[in-house]
């Protein structure tokens, strides 16, 4: 099922929360909806489902206007950041619970919905749990099952909330590899909202990114990465620097950007090493250049050579190896 999204304009009061907003998404895609707070991608995620009304504007699935249709007439799945599974209820009678409230002539027997609700929750893997109440689970538990409820009722179009917001940094990571696992399988339409730029690029096939309200760019992880629109998406997408060669103009790099030498060097400029942090894999240096106050992070592999024996307050050489120019 494709959408299709044209023009779509939508005011709180006097405020603009969604400005002129076209987008496509194909049948089968998993789109990520990324922006700082505000921008609007819950607006935008609650328009397609039905639960918010544009001002102007028209929403398609497949070709076919949907805008005057209500939510249950749209057929699509929601999980939400707090989206609370039913307390008194199961596992296996939340899941159960949205083809067990279809009208009459369309509800399976209780046979094939047993049968429905086992294959869901072997596909969010966790089929043992069919037994337990939600207070009984973890809270990445909790979204799986949330998923395997909202999928029940054979959506045609899946929307996702900042699904994994309030889970701890590393069951996020599990579970968004997991979702990117399942979309393989099950090629729903997906949409996805976060603000959270590593989730965006390790999930999704295409990302809007957003600003106050604005689609800033579309396309594949790496195009927006590679090939930022706008200064904005440059720095939303991932760490930065702003050097500044005069006071009107800067370059920009990233952090892994950055070659590092311990001798002074044509092409590299002298810069005080004001913090440094292992990470792991890498190690990021915080330096410090004469000409301005806004500090230069590099990141380097721990064996760098010129990290040996570095300590505070010396002097290292830089040089951005990569440089995208200020867009606007
Ligand atoms: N019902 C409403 N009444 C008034 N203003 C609203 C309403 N819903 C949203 N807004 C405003 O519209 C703007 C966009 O909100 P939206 O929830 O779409 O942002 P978001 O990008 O999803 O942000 P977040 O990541 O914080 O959830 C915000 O400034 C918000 O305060």
């Amino acid at each position: 099922m494709s959408i299709q999204i044209s023009k779509v304009n939508k005011h709180f009061g006097a405020f603009q929360a969604l400005n002129n907003i076209d987008l496509n998404i194909q049948s089968g895609e998993l789109v990520a909806l990324l922006g700082p707070s505000g921008c609007g991608k819950t607006t935008l995620l609650r328009i397609i489902a039905g639960l918010e009304t544009p001002d102007t504007g028209r929403i398609a699935f497949h070709g076919e206007d949907v805008s005057n249709r209500e939510v249950r007439e749209r057929n699509v799945g929601f999980v939400f950041q707090h989206y609370a599974l039913f307390r008194h209820m199961t596992v296996f009678n939340n899941v159960a619970f949205g083809l067990r409230m279809k009208p009459k002539n369309e509800r399976p027997s209780e046979k094939i919905i047993a049968e429905k609700v086992h294959d869901l929750l072997n596909l969010v893997q966790l089929d043992w749990l069919a037994d337990r109440y939600p207070e009984q689970l973890s809270g990445g538990q909790r979204q799986r099952i949330a998923l395997a409820r909202a999928l029940a009722v054979e959506p045609k179009v899946l929307l996702l909330d900042e699904p994994f917001g309030a889970l701890d940094a590393k069951v996020r990571k599990e579970l968004r590899r997991w979702l990117a696992r399942l979309h393989e399988e099950v090629h729903l339409t997906s949409v996805f909202v976060t603000h959270d730029q590593e989730e965006a690029m390790e999930v999704a096939d295409r990302i809007v990114v957003m600003n106050k309200g604005v689609i800033e760019q579309i396309g594949a992880p790496a195009e927006v990465y590679e090939n930022p629109a706008s200064d904005f998406v440059y720095h939303f997408l991932g760490d930065s620097n702003r050097l500044y060669l005069d006071p009107e103009n800067h370059i920009l790099f990233r952090p892994h950007e950055v070659a590092l030498t311990r001798q002074a060097e044509a092409d590299y400029q002298a810069a005080e090493v004001r913090d440094i942090r292992p990470l792991g894999a890498i190690t990021r240096i915080t330096l410090k250049v004469n000409s301005q106050d806004e500090p230069i992070e590099a990141e380097v592999i721990k064996d760098h050579a010129s990290l040996n024996g570095l300590t505070r307050g010396q002097i290292l050489y830089f040089k951005p190896k990569a440089v995208t120019t200020a867009h606007q």
